[in-house]
């Protein structure tokens, strides 16, 4: 699986991961950009069918995600990385740290989840999209990611709203499949759980509570006024967390 992705930053710095979450692209982590190059080469990746990347041929798992990711690392010969993610893209930072903990040096989970809730719903989900398209989507999509009082929802409901339907719809299935909750103990990456206060589609009860309880050792950061979309609604306070895990427990260049 081919996932489009975009470099940016000093080329011998150390290499950060950003995952995009369900419906939105490389483009979600906008605003934590300019402080996150300052020290970092950032790769952020668009999921299938999602932004650049070409959509689906056939079914995959967020494992297969995580694989993807690591086959276009040895590809561009990169080794040890930091990984942050947000929702699906959570869950792959969760895969490739259970799959290549030699790798993921420093994991920061954002609004995500071991477990995204009941199969059916994802299924439903994904029928409704490849049936309708992701304009069944767009009209729910701000309640569904931002606190009542955010503004600036559109430039994320574009990038759900240009998403490719079957894309978006092998998403949901991958995310039915997903449950990473027997095997939290076995991240080995020095992780912190960032979540948002009135998240609804991933509360901090039920999800980045068992994440930070399951990762040995994981730190947990509940930011009040924050939704699912908390990387867009409070960028501040989350490129601070990011950045001073990162200062914390990344440990000389990537090897
Ligand atoms: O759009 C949603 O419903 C929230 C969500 C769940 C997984 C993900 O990536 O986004």
């Amino acid at each position: 699986m081919i996932l489009a992705h975009r470099l940016d930053g000093a080329e011998d710095a150390p290499v950060l991961v950003l995952g995009p979450s369900l419906g939105t692209t490389t483009d979600l982590w906008r605003h934590e950009m300019p402080a996150l190059t300052e020290r970092w080469r950032v790769l952020r990746y668009d999921l299938p069918g999602h932004g650049e990347s070409p959509a689906p041929a056939e079914p995959f798992t967020i494992e297969d995600l995580a694989a993807a990711i690591a086959d276009l690392l040895d590809r561009l010969g990169i080794g040890r990385v930091a990984y942050a993610g947000v929702s699906i893209g959570g869950a792959v930072g969760t895969a490739l740290a259970l799959s290549e903990p030699d790798r993921v040096a420093s994991l920061i989970l954002c609004c995500t989840s071991p477990r995204f809730g009941p199969p059916e719903g994802w299924h439903e989900r994904a029928s409704l999209v490849r049936r309708e398209g992701t304009a069944a989507l767009t009209g729910g999509a701000a309640a569904r990611w931002f606190t009542a009082g955010f503004d600036d929802s559109a430039p994320y409901v574009a990038m759900l709203a240009a998403a490719d339907p079957e894309g978006y719809a092998a998403c949901c299935d991958a995310l039915a499949r997903f449950d990473a909750t027997g095997r939290l103990g076995e991240v080995a990456a020095p992780t912190l759980v960032i979540a948002g206060a009135e998240d609804g589609p991933t509360p901090p009860a039920g999800h980045a509570e068992v994440l930070a309880a399951g990762i040995p050792g994981a730190g947990l950061l509940v930011l009040e006024r924050a939704g699912h979309l908390a990387v867009a609604e409070r960028p501040g306070p989350v490129t601070a967390a990011i950045t001073a895990h990162l200062d914390r427990t990344w440990k000389g260049q990537p090897g």
